[in-house]
């Protein structure tokens, strides 16, 4: 991971990006790999959402790439939906080449995307997770379409076989992406605003500015 120089003025942008897919196609995993280089050995089921974050440079601004890694399982993720979805800057949908269903719920994680109102402008990749496990009935030629109906790059990978150079495409494709989109972006307009002391964290999270 790159780090922070301390005598540089200490301000970077955080890009938000949120994993979703269905329980156990490898969202963990692959966020592991990008932040940490490594695939993890042990992963259990994520509750509510995972964290995961990992500073980098991209046309010579500093980015801290935020990863939600949220839970598969509807049970561990309902009461968490509503703030996955808050200022999100980029979409991965993960599945697993080897479970067909995960291939079939991608229309319902596109459409909760939707739902929550993050339209086209908000750049998105699909990946095709476990290739290392790919069987001759996969999935692998729909999911290219998928991904072509929807203009989204598409990759077939493993996070357990996967290089971090590999990876590191994935992200830093996404990344260049959502920054072009947020410049593109107006401002929002100044005005004076009193957040109330529960709203005072999330607003503080949803700032593109940060002391790092
Ligand atoms: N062979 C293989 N196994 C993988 C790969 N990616 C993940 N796994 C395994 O698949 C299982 C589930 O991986 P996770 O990363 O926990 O899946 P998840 O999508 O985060 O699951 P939830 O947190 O329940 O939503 C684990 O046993 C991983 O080791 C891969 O590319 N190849």
């Amino acid at each position: 991971m790159d780090s922070c120089e301390f005598w540089i003025p200490a301000v970077c942008r955080t890009c938000k990006i949120i994993v979703l897919g269905d329980a156990g196609v490898g969202k963990t995993s692959l966020t592991h790999l990008y932040c940490t280089g490594k695939f993890p050995e042990k992963t259990d089921s994520t509750i509510g959402v995972d964290f995961r974050e990992r500073l980098v440079h991209v046309g010579g601004d500093k980015i801290k790439v935020q990863l939600w890694d949220t839970a598969g399982q509807e049970r561990f993720r309902k009461c968490m939906v509503q703030h996955y979805y808050r200022n999100v800057h980029a979409v991965v949908f993960v599945y697993d080449v080897t479970n067909a269903a995960s291939f079939r719920s991608l229309p319902f994680w596109m459409e909760e995307c939707q739902q929550h109102m993050l339209g086209p402008d908000v750049p998105r990749v699909l990946v095709a997770n476990k290739a290392d496990l790919v069987t001759v009935a996969s999935t692998i030629e729909q999911a290219r379409h998928l991904a072509e109906v929807h203009s989204m790059p598409f990759y077939v990978f493993s996070a357990k076989g996967g290089s971090k150079e590999q990876v590191d495409t994935i992200f830093s494709k996404l990344v260049l992406q959502a920054s072009k989109q947020r410049r593109k972006k107006p401002e929002p307009a100044r005005s004076i605003k009193l957040p109330s002391k529960a709203n005072a964290v999330e607003e503080k999270k949803d700032k593109w500015t940060c002391n790092c």
